[in-house]
């Protein structure tokens, strides 16, 4: 039988996503697919020392760049592949050193790199030497969250300007905490505490929504897929952040919705689910595949109101249909998912942000003409960055004498800080909301 090491998968995994850019989910589901012959544990493994590399990846970076006379941007990509996923095990997991280390000295011969066996074992020495002296940048200092949370620098300083120091490390703390699976009950089908009693016999942990009644936060949860309930249709993967946004639109029985960029699909179940699968619910994306999978997702959970459409959101139409209410929940930079998606942390500026501010306002600028007189417009994006959310807001409003921004306060839970509310929007710190970070509004088309 053929011995998959998986050390070896994990490497080749983050040299794939490093040198062709590739997303790390795809990745990483293709490599252990092409390995199916590991055991679940080593499975585990690999996803652990990919994702925990790429989480923690700056910092590991300044470990070996303050170990070796080679810095990281010279090296070759295997060799550099096999020591930042050697620093992850030897610094974030209960791997021995020197396991972590003679393993590293393996996989670098494995690839011809025979001859710099020493290198590797040299500087990954040091570093387990010195672990608990890792010189960082100055405290108060950009560069010092930069580093020690393994944050891009252009995004810190961002953040700093818009929140202040404090809070951006604050919300740099957060995101590096490792993240619960929460989901959204489907009450055409079941409630939450038939739900919460049906998985906790099948093992899950379950405690209950934070912000919605009918979320629960799930932990000790192998493949959701393979649980009876998933099976069953009885819930959606959803963060309660997601489930506010469609609180906040309010939706009712009967009412005709657009949902423009909907896949994969979540909110646009959530809101069939509040609809009480009475009505009719347009959901659109610009991706075919990705309305397959919606569809798959709508007959799981038991909608039928849902139409799934390719349709680009910015694209104008000449006689649009008019709706009661709509939602453009934008595609957008996702810093607010740092948590969830490791790889966000890759992006090397904020260059993509004004590419991505213009389609954002070509889209709201469409969902405009979607409105009845008197209905209904939420904006929404899982980013923390003002140019995609509050300034795309003003743009709006400042375009659209038409449209009033919507006090949002009745639907936040108790306690919240309501003073943006009151003005139509709402931008949840994760760290103060435990939620991703994300952005909330809401305008009303007048009569
Ligand atoms: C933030 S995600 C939407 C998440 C979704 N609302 C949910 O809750 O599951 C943004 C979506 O916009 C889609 N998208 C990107 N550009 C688009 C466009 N021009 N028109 C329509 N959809 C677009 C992407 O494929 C992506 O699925």
């Amino acid at each position: 039988m053929i011995q998959i090491n998986p050390r070896e998968i994990a490497a080749e995994a983050l040299m794939e996503i490093m040198t062709a850019d590739a997303y790390n989910t795809m990745t990483l589901r293709r490599l252990l697919r092409q390995n199916g012959a590991m055991s679940r544990q080593d499975r585990a493994f690999v996803t652990e020392v990919v994702n925990g590399t790429l989480r923690n990846l700056i910092y590991i970076d300044h470990v070996l760049n303050t170990f070796s006379k080679t810095k990281t941007e010279k090296m070759k990509p295997w060799l550099l592949a096999v020591l930042r996923t050697a620093v992850y095990q030897m610094y974030f997991m209960d791997v021995p050193d020197a396991a972590a280390c003679n393993e590293a000295v393996k996989l670098a011969s494995v690839r011809g790199y025979g001859s710099l066996k020493g290198f590797v074992n040299g500087v990954l020495r040091t570093a387990a030497k010195k672990k608990q002296a890792i010189p960082l940048p100055e405290r108060g200092t950009a560069e010092y969250l930069s580093v020690a949370y393994s944050h891009p620098l252009w995004l810190v300083r961002m953040w700093i300007a818009y929140y202040g120091y404090e809070e951006t490390e604050q919300i740099c703390a957060y995101d590096n905490q490792s993240p619960d699976v929460t989901i959204r009950v489907n009450t055409l089908k079941t409630n939450t505490q038939a739900l919460k009693k049906k998985l906790e016999q099948a093992g899950v942990h379950v405690a209950e929504g934070r912000i919605c009644a009918d979320a629960l936060h799930l932990t000790k949860t192998a493949d959701l897929s393979r649980l009876d309930a998933f099976k069953e249709g009885l819930f959606h993967v959803q963060d309660e952040s997601s489930q506010l946004a469609v609180r906040v639109l309010d939706p009712k029985k009967g009412e005709e919705i657009l949902d423009m960029c909907a896949a994969p699909g979540g909110k646009s179940f959530t809101i069939a689910e509040r609809m009480e699968n009475e009505g009719s619910l347009l959901s659109c994306d610009i991706y075919e595949h990705k309305i397959d999978l919606m569809q798959e997702g709508a007959e799981r959970l038991g909608i039928s109101i849902m139409q799934c459409r390719v349709k680009d959101a910015a694209a104008e139409e000449e006689s649009p249909k008019q709706f009661d209410r709509v939602l453009a929940d934008v595609p957008c930079s996702g810093l607010g998912l740092m948590r969830k998606k490791p790889d966000i942390r890759l992006k090397k500026d904020g260059n993509e942000i004004d590419s991505l501010t213009k389609i954002q306002r070509e889209i709201l600028e469409n969902a405009a003409g979607y409105v009845k007189k008197g209905g209904v417009l939420v904006y929404s994006t899982c980013t923390l960055c003002r140019k995609e959310n509050e300034k795309n807001l003003e743009w709006f409003l400042a375009q659209h004498p038409d449209f009033a921004a919507e006090d949002i306060s009745e639907f936040l839970p108790e306690g919240w800080d309501t003073e943006t509310a009151k003005k139509g929007y709402l931008t949840l710190l994760p760290h103060k909301t435990g939620t991703d970070g994300f952005f909330i509004s809401k305008l009303r088309r007048k009569d």
